[in-house]
């Protein structure tokens, strides 16, 4: 049997690798910086299939060098990467992984909440610096009797929500449309605006997308309680980095935590890593060994599925899946 030619773009877990290379004949890219178009030109030109895995563009560019591709496989949920248009002008599917990740993500989203609410991480630096017995940490706040805000309450956002409910919080969110379900959710709908003002903690779980880019900027933190936490597991592009310096550093707001940034990864010596009211980890939304091999298993299926010509089981533009 001819075996399909496949691009993959960055690192793989090895129990995806080995079901594709059963079918296909594989090209990985190994440097742990992600390649330029033209350092994969070779490779792409007969490549009938792409993995996509890393920070990497799926542009016109990488599309007009890639003649042959007829599937694009890519594991994560988010595909802000991916230029979808002009996939679908080439009739390529393009998969993602959307639901695996669920709750491996809501828990990292609602530990970053937790933790830097109740100073968890700086309590650990405290201990390691031997000052158990000396200085005062500075006290917390409490979540239970508190009101979060979800923006973007999608699949990851409800289960955030389910958390914070555990915790006693109150639910508030905005999304694209209010929830048909959301009595069942026990959360209620709010304005971007209203929740603004309303959310002691506001987190964010939007994909990026023109519309959600930088929407929360100097106007936005202007209008959030000085207690507010904020927290962010979606993308760092929904963010003006900038602005949310200087929210933290005027104390317009109390504290960040970041799963995400802008730029990704943040450099060492970035201000924002400089400031006292501030956590940042390095996405690592569904960093599990359990979920990471679900969405590398999830991709390699949709890829393979792409290859034999038939429908992707999750597909971000359906109206090119096959059929
Ligand atoms: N930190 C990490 O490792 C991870 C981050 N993510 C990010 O989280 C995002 C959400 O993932 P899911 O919950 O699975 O997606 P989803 O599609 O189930 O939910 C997204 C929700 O956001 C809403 N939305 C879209 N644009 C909006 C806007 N401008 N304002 C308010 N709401 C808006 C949608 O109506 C939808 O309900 C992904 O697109 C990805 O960027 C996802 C997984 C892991
Ligand atoms: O799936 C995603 O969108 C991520 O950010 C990585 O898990």
């Amino acid at each position: 049997m001819n075996k399909y030619k496949v691009v993959i773009t960055g690192e793989i877990l090895p129990s995806a690798l080995a079901a594709i290379e059963e079918q296909c004949e594989v090209r990985k890219w190994q440097k742990t910086t992600p390649p330029r178009v033209e350092e994969l030109a070779e490779w792409l030109k007969d490549a009938e299939g792409l993995f996509v895995t890393g920070k990497i563009a799926v542009n016109e560019a990488l599309l007009a060098a890639a003649p042959k591709v007829r599937v694009i496989a890519q594991s994560s949920v988010g595909y802000d990467n991916i230029d979808i248009k002009a996939c679908t002008s080439r009739k390529i599917p393009v998969g993602n992984t959307p639901g695996v990740l669920v709750e491996a993500t809501a828990d990292l989203a609602f530990g970053l909440l937790l933790t830097a609410a109740r100073r968890i991480h700086e309590g650990w630096d405290w201990v390691r610096a031997g000052k158990w017995q000396g200085e005062q940490l500075p006290l917390g706040v409490d979540l239970y009797n508190k009101t979060v805000g979800i923006v973007g309450m999608g699949a990851i956002g409800s289960a955030v929500a389910r958390r914070a409910q555990a915790s006693g919080m109150k639910v508030i969110y905005n999304n694209r449309h209010p929830r048909p379900d959301q009595e069942q959710l026990k959360a209620e709908y709010r304005t971007f605006s209203e929740l603004l003002t309303a959310a002691d903690f506001i987190v964010v779980l939007t994909p990026l997308t023109p519309e959600s880019r930088g929407m929360f900027g100097a106007k936005e933190f202007a209008q959030m309680k000085p207690t507010a936490y904020f927290i962010n597991a979606a993308r760092g592009g929904v963010v003006d980095t900038q602005a949310l310096y200087k929210a933290l550093s005027d104390k317009l707001i109390a504290y960040a935590a970041l799963d995400v940034t802008d730029p990704e990864p943040l450099p060492a010596d970035h201000p924002l890593l400089k400031l006292p009211n501030i956590l940042v980890v390095p996405h690592i939304g569904s960093a599990t060994t359990e979920t990471r091999n679900r969405m590398a298993m999830l991709a390699a299926e949709n890829l393979l599925l792409g290859l034999a010509g038939k429908p992707l089981v999750t597909c971000v533009n359906s109206e090119v899946n096959y059929r």
